[in-house]
C-alpha cells in the first residue's frame, strides 16, 4: 500500500519492455535519431499543433526550463504560492533562468486566483526598473493537491497573461492525470486556451524516467536547446527517453495509465469517507488524496504498511484540524491495485 507518491511507483511492464528493446545497435545521439524523431511527430499529432519538443530527465528540469527560456533581467514568474516551482524545486527556476524570480498568487486549493493575479500583474509599472518586470505565469495541470483547473479556469488565466504580453507556461507533471479528469484533449487543455509551453510529465505515470517540454512557437525553440545543453539536460542517447514515449502513447497506453490512477484516487477517497473518524480535506479530482486523521489511526495505518506523510492545509482551506490530528496525502498511480485498496478500506474500518 505504497501511497507516499506515484514516483514511489516502478515503471509500466510495456514501458521498461519498450526501453530493453530499444538497447540494441546504434541510432544517432542527442535526439537526431530516427526514433527521436517519429517521437516528437508523435507529440505533434497527440497535440494537433506543430511543436518543438525537449526530453530532460526530470519535472523540475522541465519547469526551470520553460520558464528561463522566457527569462530576462530582473525577470519574474508567477505561480501559486504553494507551486512546485516555488516549494519544491530548490531554487531551479531562479537558478537556471540567472536569477529569475518567483512570485507567489493566492488561490483556493491550488489554483491561482485570476483577480489576485490581475492585481499583482496591474501592479508593475513596465519599464521601472527597481521591481523588475513580469516575464512568465505558471499554472500546475494537476495541481500540487490533486485538483484541476477547468478549461475556461486556463483560459481566464491566460486571457490575464496575454493582457500583459506574457506567455503561459503548464506544468503537465501529472498532465495524463488531468487530462482524463477533464475528459478533453492536449490541444483543449493547452494552446487552444492559451497555454504557451508544457512541460509534459511521464514518469509519474509509468515511464523510467521521460519529461519532455513542449513548446507550440518553434521559433522559441533555439533559446531552449541552449538552455538545455548548459543545465546538462541533453541526453546522448536520447533514444531511451524516445523509446519510452513510443511505448507511452501506443495504444493509448498514458490515458489508460492515469484513468486507473485516477480511479483508485476516487475508491481510496470512497474508502475514507466510509471511515470513522477519518475525514477528506477535499473531493479528489485527479490521483491525489488528502485526508485528515489522528496521529495515533495514522501510526497504526502505517505500521501496517501504509506509506503515506503529512501535508500542509492548502491556501484558503475552510479545515480546521484538531489537537492530534494532521492533514496527509495519499497519491495513487497505474500501480495502485483494488487490493491495496480494499487492505485500506479493512484497516481504517
Ligand atoms: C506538480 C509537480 N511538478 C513537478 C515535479 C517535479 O518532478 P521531479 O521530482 O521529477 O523533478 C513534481 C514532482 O513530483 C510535482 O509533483
Ligand atoms: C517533491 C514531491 O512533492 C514530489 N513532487 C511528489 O509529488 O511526490
Amino acid at each position: 500500500m505504497f501511497f507516499a507518491s506515484d514516483n514511489w511507483a516502478g515503471a509500466h511492464p510495456a514501458i521498461a519492455a519498450r526501453l530493453s528493446g530499444a538497447a540494441g545497435g546504434f541510432s544517432a545521439a542527442y535526439g537526431d535519431g530516427d526514433l527521436d524523431k517519429a517521437v516528437c511527430d508523435r507529440f505533434g499529432e497527440i497535440f494537433e499543433h506543430e511543436v518543438a519538443v525537449f526530453f530532460v530527465a526530470t519535472g523540475t528540469a522541465a519547469n526551470a526550463l520553460s520558464l528561463a527560456s522566457y527569462g530576462k533581467p530582473g525577470g519574474i514568474s508567477f505561480c501559486h504560492t504553494q507551486a512546485h516551482v516555488m516549494e519544491d524545486e530548490c531554487g531551479a527556476v531562479e537558478y537556471l533562468s540567472g536569477g529569475g524570480r518567483l512570485h507567489g498568487i493566492g488561490g483556493a486549493l491550488g489554483r491561482i486566483d485570476p483577480g489576485e493575479l490581475e492585481r499583482a500583474l496591474d501592479r508593475f509599472v513596465p519599464e521601472f526598473v527597481h521591481a523588475g518586470r513580469p516575464t512568465a505565469v505558471s499554472i500546475t495541470q494537476s495541481t500540487e493537491i490533486g485538483t484541476v483547473y477547468s478549461l475556461d479556469e486556463i483560459a481566464a488565466i491566460s486571457a490575464l497573461a496575454k493582457r500583459h504580453s506574457l506567455p503561459l507556461h503548464l506544468d503537465g507533471a501529472r498532465f495524463a492525470n488531468a487530462l482524463v479528469a477533464l475528459e478533453t484533449t492536449p490541444a483543449e487543455m493547452t494552446w487552444k486556451r492559451g497555454v504557451d509551453i508544457v512541460s509534459f510529465g511521464g514518469t509519474k505515470n509509468g515511464c523510467w524516467c521521460a519529461e519532455a517540454i513542449v513548446v507550440f512557437d518553434p521559433g522559441r525553440a533555439r533559446e531552449l536547446a541552449f538552455l538545455r545543453k548548459r543545465a546538462g539536460q541533453l541526453f546522448s542517447k536520447s533514444r531511451f527517453v524516445a523509446a519510452q514515449f513510443d511505448a507511452y502513447f501506443r495504444d493509448d497506453l498514458w490515458l489508460e495509465n492515469a484513468r486507473h490512477s485516477n480511479s483508485m484516487a476516487a475508491s481510496l477517497a470512497a474508502a475514507i469517507e466510509a471511515a470513522p473518524g477519518l475525514r477528506l480535506g477535499w473531493q479528489p479530482q485527479a490521483n491525489e488524496v488528502f485526508a485528515v486523521i489522528t496521529d495515533d489511526r495514522a501510526e497504526k495505518l502505517q505500521a501496517a504498511g501504509a506509506a503515506f506523510y503529512d501535508w500542509p492545509l492548502p491556501a484558503g482551506s475552510t479545515e480546521t484540524l484538531g489537537e492530534n490530528e494532521k492533514l496527509y496525502r495519499f497519491v495513487t498511480s497505474f500501480a495502485t491495485t483494488a487490493e491495496d485498496i480494499d487492505r485500506f478500506a479493512s484497516l481504517v474500518g
